[in-house]
């Protein structure tokens, strides 16, 4: 999976929240997206994952040799994010078997991913009653072990204890080898790894000052 981004701007009304972004990303590698809280790493998370447009510049995205057009970009993309929604009504017997319907599995079966999770003693327990640090692992686990090219995660260890942490890291090692792995982050352990880093913040957009012409 490749990604190449032209001069790529996003606005929210009249506030831009970066100009001017160009950059490509390849597969093989991990990147970190890096900045500080309200400086845009979600938006620009939405922006790769085609879930929001952009206001200005241009997204490619390649597949080997093949063009994707954006429509196409959910089919080979996994995502872990804060603002992902889980199926409330459903165990985590029944989550992994309605996700499974739609990606399926990496070198594991639907059966195993609970003792991966190490969650099995709440294979039958609904994921509304489950704790945050759960549902984060829920939200990872099914990320890192589905079949695609292209992986997004957003911060990562939210709700994450010591051993969730390692958890982590020990997972998304086993699982990165061939895949464009991007990584909203402001915490250094969720990152550290990465072959390269892109701070946003040197795309943020300051309008120039109005002058008043009546003022001298
Ligand atoms: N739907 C929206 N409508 C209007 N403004 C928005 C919307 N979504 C985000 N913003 C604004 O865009 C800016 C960037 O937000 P974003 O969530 O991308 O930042 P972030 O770097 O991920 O922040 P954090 O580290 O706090 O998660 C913020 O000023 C935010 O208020």
């Amino acid at each position: 999976m490749q990604i190449k981004l032209t001069s790529v701007g996003k606005r929210y009304n009249y506030e831009w929240i970066f100009r001017n972004l160009s950059y490509e990303f390849v597969s093989g590698k991990a990147y970190a997206i890096l900045g500080h809280n309200g400086s845009g790493k979600s938006t620009l998370i939405s922006l790769l994952s085609g879930f929001q447009l952009h206001s200005e510049g241009d997204i490619s995205y390649s597949l080997g040799s093949r063009q994707l057009v954006v429509e196409q970009v959910y089919r080979h993309l996994s995502i872990a994010a804060p603002y992902q929604d889980l199926l409330e009504e459903l165990t985590l017997e029944e989550m992994i078997q309605f996700h499974t319907r739609f990606k399926s599995l990496r070198n594991i079966t639907a059966q195993q991913l609970p003792d991966i999770l190490q969650l099995q003693k709440a294979k039958h327990k609904l994921v509304r009653d489950f704790s945050s640090g759960m549902r984060q692992r829920l939200k990872l686990g099914l990320a890192l072990y589905s079949d695609t090219p292209f992986l997004l995660l957003d911060e990562p260890t939210t709700n994450l204890d010591q051993d969730g942490v390692a958890w982590y890291l020990e997972h998304l090692h086993q699982n990165r080898k061939d895949r464009l792995v991007i990584i909203g982050s402001n915490v250094p352990h969720e990152y550290s790894f990465c072959d390269e880093q892109l701070s946003i913040n040197q795309f943020h957009y300051t309008a120039p000052a109005r002058k008043n012409s009546l003022i001298q």
